[in-house]
């Protein structure tokens, strides 16, 4: 199977109604994949080194987040290579993606991406998270592979300006164990716990969705993928 028709199944077999149309976003990933496999050889921006690899283990697995988190606007917190806010940008044109990496190599390489796909939805921040200072409204600050729950809060609490109850802080994980989830504290607490399904991978993914609020630290539902 070509590349281009793998991202075209993946992007059937997760179902999810995006702004982009399917052609624009599949041309889109492809182009984004091969960036990250040309910068790979120089960089190390991924052990995965594969494109067909990095689809589903990272591209697909970003996308299958976001019928679970709202817009406009999204922060990525240690994003790397633009993991999972290059996706989400793609994807959704009319949301605004902050993307915050403190690695200069890696901030180079978003520079590039933005640049070559023409991402006018991204702005990106080449500073550590904790010493971020947004004005005005978050509505989803999102973290994959950055740090333990407790960290994550610890160092993006800060982060909306203005609306911090409305705001959800998300955390991608494989399988967030229960000592892990006890680190949120009020006035923290976790919303959610969603698992989710990333067609092609044979792996546990969940999303751990938390709130400003003094609910106690125990989740409340636990919800399965679309
Ligand atoms: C393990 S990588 C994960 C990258 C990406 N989110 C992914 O899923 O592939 C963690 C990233 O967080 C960045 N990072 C670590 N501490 C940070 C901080 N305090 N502020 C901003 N970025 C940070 C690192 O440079 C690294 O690129």
């Amino acid at each position: 199977m070509t590349l281009q028709q793998q991202i075209m199944h993946g992007l059937q077999a997760l179902g999810a109604d995006f702004t982009a149309t399917q052609e624009q976003l599949a041309g889109s990933i492809a182009h984004y994949l091969l960036l990250i496999e040309k910068w790979n050889k120089i960089h190390n921006l991924t052990a995965i080194r594969n494109p067909h690899d990095m689809l589903v283990q990272h591209v697909l697995d970003s996308l299958a987040v976001l019928p679970h988190i709202h817009g406009p606007h999204i922060i990525d917190v240690g994003t790397g290579a633009g993991l999972p806010g290059i996706p989400a940008a793609l994807a959704r044109p009319d949301w605004q993606v902050t993307l915050v990496e403190s690695n200069q190599k890696k901030v180079a390489f978003l520079r590039q991406v933005k640049i070559e796909l023409a991402l006018q939805n991204v702005e990106i921040m080449a500073q550590r998270v904790e010493e971020v200072r947004l004005a005005g409204k978050v509505d989803t600050v999102i973290t994959r592979a950055f740090s333990e729950l407790g960290e994550f809060i610890a160092l993006t609490r800060h982060l909306p300006a203005e609306n911090s109850a409305n705001c959800r802080w998300v955390a991608m994980k494989a399988n967030c164990a229960e000592n892990e989830l006890k680190q949120i504290r009020t006035p923290f607490g976790i919303e959610k716990i969603v698992a989710l399904t990333v067609p092609g991978l044979d792996a546990a993914r969940q999303l751990i969705i938390i709130k400003k609020s003094n609910f106690d630290s125990a989740p409340q539902t636990q919800e399965s993928g679309p």
